[in-house]
């Protein structure tokens, strides 16, 4: 495939865009709320998607993540660079340089990355990296070359997102204890929620949160994970049944290691796009009470994105 440089890219087929015209939440965010999970797509006539991307999705501004932001009463972003981009963060830095502070990053790197282009990165607010474990969305990068990387970035106080499926756990295992770093887990780390939240294989993942302190958890992505629903649409204020005792439990005991995003603009779903206000309305299922919430959505993403303010 030639790199297109214009905005000439054609959707990958059966791609949903983003609901547009979400609704407002019921629940009302606590005051300093961060989307700690969120992507920025192109627009690609200004930021080509990467040649290696595994889908080519539809255009997500920078403008129309901080528009979402204000509906739905956050105060900040954490931009995660998505794999459509692979390695060229350009996208995610103009957003988090055009959000006058409002907004962290987390970049995706290779080795050959000069100490000088992470100096830079850190200037414009990124304070991670992202390692995907995912077949369908990267291809394999060696784990010595991620050690190396975790190495540098260490040093600068950034930490490693780790996005994988509950399946492979047992695999990884070894390589993500070995990170020298604080170590985010995207979306749970994806759990078979048929399998149950007594299942063998959520043990084993809240005893990688349980034995290692420095593992915290993104409680976030229903919509992806539920295979029940309801879905997050039409007024639905008890969305995404089968996933709330997963996230729940995440909360409840690591409350001060989880953290909550919208996943907009909702890279691969395939059945249905959430209303995204409805998806806020998640939030106090999975952390019913005040001081959980404010843990969730503004006490930890401060801590680690924000540290001077928090
Ligand atoms: O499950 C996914 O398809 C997905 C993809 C990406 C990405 O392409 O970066 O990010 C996510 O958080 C989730």
């Amino acid at each position: 495939m030639s790199t297109p440089t214009t905005g000439d890219f054609t959707k990958t087929p059966g791609w949903l865009d983003w609901y547009s015209g979400p609704s407002r939440p019921r629940f009302q965010l606590p005051a300093g709320a961060v989307d700690a999970h969120c992507h920025v797509f192109g627009p690609g006539a200004e930021f080509p998607y990467a040649p290696e991307r595994k889908y080519t999705p539809c255009d997500a501004s920078k403008q129309q993540l901080f528009a979402l932001r204000d509906h739905l009463g956050f105060a900040r972003n954490v931009i995660v660079q998505a794999t459509c981009h692979g390695a060229d963060n350009r996208a995610m830095v103009d957003a988090c340089l055009a959000s006058g502070g409002r907004a962290r990053g987390v970049a995706t790197v290779r080795r050959s990355i000069t100490d000088d282009e992470l100096h830079q990165l850190h200037a414009a607010g990124v304070r991670g990296v992202r390692f995907n474990f995912v077949k369908r969305l990267v291809d394999f990068t060696p784990k010595d070359e991620l050690m190396e990387i975790a190495g540098r970035i260490a040093q600068l106080g950034w930490h490693v997102v780790i996005y994988f499926e509950a399946v492979d756990l047992p695999e990884l295992w070894d390589f993500f204890t070995a990170l020298p770093t604080t170590v985010v887990v995207d979306h749970m780390g994806r759990p078979d929620v048929r399998q149950g939240v007594e299942s063998a294989e959520f043990a084993l993942f809240l005893k990688f949160m349980r034995e290692h302190p420095n593992v915290w958890s993104k409680v976030s992505c229903p919509e992806r994970l539920s295979v029940t629903g309801p879905h997050a649409l039409h007024g639905e204020q008890a969305a995404y049944r089968d996933v709330v005792p997963f996230a729940r439990r995440v909360v409840e005991e690591f409350p001060d290691r989880v953290l909550w995003g919208t996943d907009w603009p909702h890279p691969n779903l395939k059945d249905h796009m959430p209303d995204d206000g409805l998806l806020v309305d998640f939030i106090p299922h999975i952390a019913p009470t005040a001081e959980l919430q404010r843990k969730l959505l503004v006490d930890n993403p401060m801590r680690l994105y924000w540290p001077q303010e928090a």
